[in-house]
């Protein structure tokens, strides 16, 4: 029998989508998910007998719209620690090696910070104008506020503020789509970082484990399924994988990421209409890179809360430039992470993990000295490479307008779309990707009850 609803992809959005459709009646539903696991870009790894987070790793608590992971991970007494960012200021290292004095990096801070504000302000300014969709870059911001950054020292403390969260720099981000930042001002600024032996897809699997159950009434799901076509008209979709198989049903919904959508991967029988095409292939897509290395001693401070992160400041931005130490989260366990973004993890990407180990090390003889030891184990994701991801997560280019945007997550015909990339205020986050699945969910729900299908009109957009 032809499920009524076939799911691509068994991500959050995935699963919180079926889930919602499921608990609204709606229970003929296949899940296809391309890997032999669920929870797409929640992705644990057993690094030297210790559980790190290759993808997702944070959620944020304690503002004042309730998140809805505090509630999950609640429900799954998710283990998690409290980073700590304070104290960058002692904690800078200069390119040639040696700290930053302390007043020196608090002036650049100071600076950055009052930016920030400026460029919140500036947001909230082009946003009162509803007639005119207007945007900047944050950069454009940061030039009109009058002060952006030029230096190494200025540059790394800017990447610091932006680009370590939205993963590509000021030059290419929206400003009204990102400041001030939803994510941390509706959901709060307590950065949960997830150490759990389980891995942060566990909310994943507690999801999907109500709705794929054994029998017959419940979602199915299959593992292993690359869906490389879509065939759709009005009166429904027949979908074909990699294997040759082919499952046919009313509608599907794709939660493939905005990467995989900007690849060949996946084919749409019609292709997209244009304008869908072209929201599609504008948007961005970033990668954020967390190379974790491990050693056979500890070499760098950590004796006290005040040292969890430090910063290596080079002439070429972004290069290997936020450390954090992770002897808080795993005691004993000697790993550091250090993290890059956008261009540099597209070149890091192309090199082997000896090439990799040798820069890293580089900079961490300029931060510590020559006589430390080399690594035991090293761990690099590359996200950009992956064909079923194509990337880390989404970022709002500047001048991308919404109306482009609401096009992004807009059904066509039958074919509904979900996933992070659709959520206006948290996108790139585990949150947009929950919340996102329950919105596409409703969508669908109106349409097969009979109140009014949005895909009809976007056949031919
Ligand atoms: C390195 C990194 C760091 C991150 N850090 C954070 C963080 O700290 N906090 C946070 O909130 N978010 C973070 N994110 C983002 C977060 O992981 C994502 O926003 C979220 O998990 C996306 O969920 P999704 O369901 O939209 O997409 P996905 O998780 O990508 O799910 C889509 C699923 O579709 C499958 N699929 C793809 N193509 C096909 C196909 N053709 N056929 C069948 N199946 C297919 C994929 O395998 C995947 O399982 C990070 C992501 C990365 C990669």
């Amino acid at each position: 029998q032809s499920p009524s609803v076939i799911v691509v992809g068994a991500g959050m959005s995935g699963i919180s989508a079926a889930k919602t459709l499921y608990e609204a009646g709606i229970k003929d539903i296949l899940i296809l998910e391309a890997s032999s696991r669920i929870g797409g870009r929640m992705l644990k790894a057993d690094f030297s007998g210790y559980t790190v987070e290759m993808g997702a790793n944070w959620y944020n608590s304690g503002g004042p719209v309730a998140n809805p992971l505090v509630d999950l991970a609640k429900k799954v007494n998710l283990k998690s620690y409290i980073n700590d960012y304070s104290n960058i200021a002692e904690n800078t290292y200069k390119q040639e090696g040696g700290l930053y004095r302390k007043k020196d990096v608090e002036k650049v801070d100071e600076v950055a910070t009052a930016r920030d504000e400026y460029c919140s302000n500036f947001s909230k300014m082009l946003s009162s104008n509803k007639k005119k969709d207007i945007d900047v870059s944050i950069l454009a911001g940061q030039r009109l506020y009058g002060r952006s950054p030029s230096t190494p020292l200025e540059m790394v403390i800017d990447f610091f503020h932006n680009d370590y969260e939205d993963a590509e720099p000021p030059r290419v981000t929206s400003l009204k789509h990102t400041f001030p930042h939803a994510q941390f001002e509706e959901h709060g600024g307590n950065p949960h970082f997830v150490t759990d032996p389980r891995g942060f897809e566990v909310l994943v699997q507690y999801l999907a484990r109500q709705i794929v159950k054994k029998g017959r009434s419940s979602v199915q799901l299959q593992l292993k399924k690359v869906v490389r076509e879509i065939a759709y008209s009005k009166s429904g979709v027949t979908v074909r994988t990699e294997d040759g198989s082919t499952y046919s049903a009313n509608y599907v919904i794709v939660s493939a990421s905005l990467g995989v959508l900007q690849s060949d991967l996946l084919k749409f029988k019609p292709t997209l209409p244009m304008r869908k095409r072209m929201a599609i292939s504008d948007f961005s897509m970033t990668i954020y890179t967390k190379i974790f290395m491990k050693f056979p001693y500890k070499f760098w401070p950590s004796a006290g809360p005040r040292t969890e992160f430090f910063l290596y400041t080079h002439v070429q931005r972004g290069y290997y430039p936020v450390w954090q130490h992770l002897d808080n989260e795993y005691p004993g366990s000697n790993i550091l992470m250090v993290t890059i973004t956008a261009d540099e993890s597209r070149r890091v990407e192309q090199l082997s993990n000896e090439a990799i180990q040798a820069e890293a090390m580089a900079v961490l003889k300029k931060m510590f000295g020559d006589k430390i030891p080399n690594p035991e184990n090293i761990l690099v994701p590359r996200w950009g490479l992956h064909r079923f991801y194509k990337g880390s997560y989404s970022n709002w280019p500047a001048n991308y307008n919404q109306e482009k945007h609401d096009l992004l997550g807009a059904p066509v015909g039958p074919v509904y779309f979900t996933g992070e990339h659709n959520s206006n205020k948290f996108l790139g986050y585990v949150d947009g990707a929950y919340l996102e699945g329950i919105a596409t969910a409703n969508d669908l729900i109106k349409c097969i009850k009979g109140k009014g299908c949005k895909g009809d009109k976007n056949m031919e957009v």
